[in-house]
C-alpha cells in the first residue's frame, strides 16, 4: 500500500479551517468540496489514459484522452458524499458507485447498510471517497469489496488519516493496489476512535447543526 500526504500550502490553509470547531456547515461542506479537487489533482496522477489523434486549427497532433473501462467513483456515505461533487467536477465521465457504512460508537466496528456498485469491476480504476481514515476498519471493508469485484487498481481520498488506521490497512491489504491520498496524517486516535487532533465528527459537521 502506498500513502501520499499532500503537502500544499494551500491544502494546509483550508484545513486548518476545517479543523475550527467554530466553522459552520455550509463553510464546512464548501471547503471540503474545495481540498477534494486539490486531492483529487494528486489522486489521478496515474488515471489510465490513450494516446488520440486530433486537429487544432493550425495541425495535426497527438494528444490524450481518459481510456475505457472509466474510472468508478465509490463515495462512503454519509460523510464520503460530500466529496463526490468535488471528485467529479475534475472526473466528469466517471461513473458512480455508492457505498453506506457506519461504524458503530461503542465497539468501533464499521457495517454496511447500502451497496450500490457495479458486480463487475475487472480491470476498473476506482476511487474511494471517506474524509476520515480513523480505525481503517471503514476502508478495509469497503476496499475489500472492491478487490472481491475485481477492481485491480484503487485509490482512497481522504481528508484527514490517523496513523493506527494507515497501519491497519498496511496490515490488512498487504500486497493489494491500493494508495491512500490524505490531506494530513495526524498524532494519533483518541479512547473513543477519533481522530486527534482531527477534525471531529465529519458527517455531523457536514450534515448536521449550523
Ligand atoms: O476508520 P474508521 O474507524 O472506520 O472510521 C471512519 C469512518 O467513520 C465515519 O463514519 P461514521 O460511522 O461516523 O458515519 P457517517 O459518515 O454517516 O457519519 C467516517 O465518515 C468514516 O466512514
Ligand atoms: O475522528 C473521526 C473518526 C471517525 N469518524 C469521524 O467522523 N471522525
Ligand atoms: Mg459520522
Amino acid at each position: 500500500m502506498r500513502i501520499h500526504v499532500v503537502d500544499h500550502p494551500l491544502v494546509a490553509h483550508k484545513l486548518t479551517t476545517l479543523r475550527d470547531e467554530r466553522t459552520d456547515s455550509p463553510t464546512f461542506r464548501r471547503l471540503a468540496d474545495e481540498l477534494v479537487t486539490l486531492l483529487a489533482y494528486e489522486a489521478t496522477r496515474e488515471v489510465r489514459t490513450e494516446r488520440v489523434d486530433i486537429r487544432t486549427p493550425v495541425t495535426e497532433t497527438t494528444g490524450v484522452r481518459l481510456s475505457h473501462p472509466r474510472p468508478l467513483v465509490v463515495p462512503i456515505i454519509r460523510a464520503g458524499l460530500g466529496m463526490l461533487d468535488g471528485m467529479v467536477r475534475l472526473l466528469p465521465t466517471a461513473e458512480v458507485g455508492f457505498l453506506g457504512m457506519i461504524r458503530d460508537e461503542r465497539t468501533l466496528k464499521s457495517s454496511t447498510y447500502a451497496n450500490r456498485m457495479p458486480e463487475d469491476l475487472s480491470g476498473r480504476q476506482v476511487y474511494v471517497l471517506d474524509p476520515m481514515l480513523a480505525t481503517g476498519g471503514t476502508l478495509v471493508v469497503a476496499i475489500r469489496e472492491l478487490i472481491r469485484r475485481g477492481a485491480d487498481d484503487v485509490t482512497a481520498l481522504c481528508l484527514l488519516a490517523a496513523p493506527e488506521g494507515v497501519a491497519h490497512l498496511e496490515e490488512e491489504l498487504a500486497g493489494t493496489p491500493v494508495t491512500v491520498v490524505t490531506a494530513a496524517l495526524d498524532e494519533r486516535l483518541n479512547e473513543d476512535g477519533f481522530i486527534v487532533p482531527g477534525l471531529g465528527d465529519a458527517g455531523d459537521r457536514m450534515y448536521g447543526t449550523v
